[in-house]
C-alpha cells in the first residue's frame, strides 16, 4: 500500500513525503493528498534518510550468545540505521565463496534493515593468502577486510591492494602492529595510571603509513576503520592531499571518550583501538569537520556480559553503538551547535553511501529507495542499556542524558521500529 507522511519536518520546514511501491515518490509541502494512501501523521517530527553504518559485528553464526543478526539488525533499526555493513569475523569466517553465499542468504532471511556483508581479505582473517577477491565481489561483497586484526606482512597487503585494484573493490583496513601493540589492552597513559598494559598508537600510525605508500604504489581503494589518533589524522590529510584513494571512519567513543575519562579498570571502557588522548580526540573531530575523516562509524562489537566481566586486562575488545550513535551525534555535534542537522547527518549516510558505493540505500530523494527515519530532537532521555535491542549492553555512555530520539525507522517504505 502507497503511504504519505504528512506533518514531516525536512531542512527545518514541514514538509510530506508519498511512499509507492517502496520507494520515495515525492518529498515537498504542496504533496496534500495521494489518492488510496495510507495517512501517517508525524507530528511535526523531522525526518532524515535512514542512517548507514559501515562497520558493525553481528555474531552470526557461531557466536550468537553475543549478537544474532535478527537481535543485531533490531539494535540498528532502533538506533535509526536502515542499512549496515556487517564484518566476517564470524564464525566459520566469511572467506570463501559458499560462506559468503550463505552468509549473504543469512542477512538477506534474519536482517530487519539492509544487511550487506564485507568478506575477509585473507584465509582466516590472519593468514597470508589472499581469499578469491573476483568470485566474491561478484557474489555480493560490499567490500574487503580482516577487521579484528592488522596485516603484519608489507607482502600480503601489497599483494591484497594489487588485487583489490585489479577488481575494482575496496579494502577497509583495521591497523595493528602486534608487535607494537605487544598485548596491551589501553593507552598507555591510562596504563600507567591504572596497572594495566599499554597499547601504543604507534600499532596505528606506523602500519597506516607503511599502507599510504602502498596505496600510493597501486592505486587501489582504502579505508580507514575506527581511527584512533592524531598521528593517523595527519597522515590521512596528506595522503588525500596527495590525491590517494583513501577515506576514513570514526567510531563515537573516539570522538566523545578520550584515556582521561578511564578513571577505573572498567570493562565498558575497553574497546580496540583503545581511547587516545584528549588531543588525540581534538584531532579526530577537527579532522572530521575538515573532511579528512569522511565518516562516522559505530563498530557495534557486542559481547556477552560474561567476555565483558572482571579486569580490562582480559575480558573482551568492544562495546555496543547502534542505538547510541545517532544520538551522541545529535547531542554532541547538532543540539551544541557545531554544525547542522544536515552536516552530522551526511556522515551517517551520504558520505558512508559514497565511500562504500553503496547501490540500495536510500537517501530521501524521489525514486530512492524509502529507507527513513523519524526522528524527536525535542525529548531528553537517558541511554540505558536495559532498553537496548542488541544482546550486548556494555556502553560506557551509560546515564549520558541526551536528545535525539529515534520514533520509526522505515526499510523500502515499511516500519521496522517504532517506540511504543
Ligand atoms: N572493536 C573491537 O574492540 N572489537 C571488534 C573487533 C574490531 O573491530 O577490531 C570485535 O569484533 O569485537
Ligand atoms: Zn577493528
Ligand atoms: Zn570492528
Amino acid at each position: 500500500m502507497n503511504k504519505i507522511i504528512k506533518n514531516v519536518r525536512i531542512n527545518g520546514h514541514l514538509s510530506a513525503i508519498v511512499i509507492e511501491d517502496g520507494r520515495i515518490a515525492g518529498v515537498g509541502a504542496s504533496v496534500a493528498a495521494w489518492p488510496g494512501a495510507e495517512i501517517i501523521d508525524a507530528k511535526g517530527l523531522t525526518a532524515l534518510p535512514g542512517l548507514v553504518d559501515v562497520h558493525v559485528h553481528f555474531r552470526e553464526p557461531g557466536l550468537t550468545e553475543k549478537e544474532t543478526i535478527r537481535s543485531g539488525s533490531a539494535a540498528a533499526a532502533a538506533g535509526g540505521f536502515t542499512t549496515v555493513l556487517a564484518m566476517p569475523n564470524v564464525l566459520p569466517v566469511v572467506d570463501q565463496e559458499g560462506r559468503l553465499k550463505e552468509q549473504l542468504a543469512l542477512n538477506e532471511e534474519k536482517g530487519l534493515v539492509k544487511v550487506g556483508q564485507i568478506a575477509a581479505i585473507t584465509e582466516d582473517l590472519t593468514s597470508n593468502r589472499l581469499t578469491k577477491l573476483a568470485e566474491l565481489k561478484a557474489i555480493g561483497a560490499a567490500a574487503f577486510s580482516n577487521d579484528g586484526h592488522g596485516i603484519q606482512e608489507a607482502q600480503t597487503m601489497l599483494t591484497a591492494l594489487t588485487a583489490v585494484k585489479k577488481v575494482n573493490g575496496l579494502l577497509t583496513v583495521h591497523l595493528e602492529d602486534n608487535g607494537l601493540a605487544n598485548g596491551g589492552v589501553v593507552d598507555p597513559k591510562a596504563g600507567e595510571r591504572l596497572g594495566l598494559k599499554g597499547l601504543t598508537a604507534l600499532s596505528e600510525s606506523t602500519q597506516l603509513a607503511r599502507d599510504i605508500e602502498l596505496v600510493r604504489a597501486t592505486q587501489a581503494r582504502y579505508h580507514v576503520a575506527h581511527v584512533s589518533s592524531k598521528q593517523s589524522v595527519d597522515l590521512i590529510r596528506q595522503a588525500k592531499l596527495a590525491g590517494l584513494p583513501i577515506t576514513a571512519e570514526v567510531s563515537p567513543h573516539h570522538l566523545f571518550l578520550d584515556e582521561s575519562m578511564v578513571q577505573a579498570d572498567d570493562p565498558n571502557y575497553k574497546m580496540n583501538p583503545p581511547l587516545r588522548s584528549k588531543e588525540d580526540r581534538q584531532a579526530l573531530i577537527a579532522g572530521l569537520l575538515d573532511g579528512t575523516i569522511d565518516l562516522i562509524a559505530s563498530d557495534h562489537a557486542p559481547h556477552t556480559a560474561d567476555d565483558k566481566a572482571g579486569s580490562m586486562a582480559d575480558c573482551a575488545f568492544g562495546i555496543v553503538g547502534l542505538e547510541t550513535t545517532f544520538a551522541l551525534v545529535y547531542e554532541h555535534f547538532v543540539a551544541s551547535g557545531l554544525v547542522d542537522l544536515e552536516t552530522a547527518v551526511a556522515w551517517l549516510n551520504q558520505k558512508p553511501i559514497e565511500a562504500f558505493g553503496l547501490q540500495n540505500a536510500g537517501q530521501l530523494r524521489a525514486g530512492d529507495p524509502a529507507d527513513l527515519v523519524l526522528i524527536d530532537e525535542k525529548t531528553t532521555f537517558t541511554i540505558d542499556p536495559k532498553d537496548f535491542h542488541s544482546k550486548g549492553k556494555n556502553t560506557p555512555f551509560a546515564g549520558q542524558k541526551v536528545h535525539g530520539l529515534v520514533v520509526t525507522t522505515f526499510v523500502n517504505g515499511e516500519a521496522v521500529f517504532s517506540k511504543d
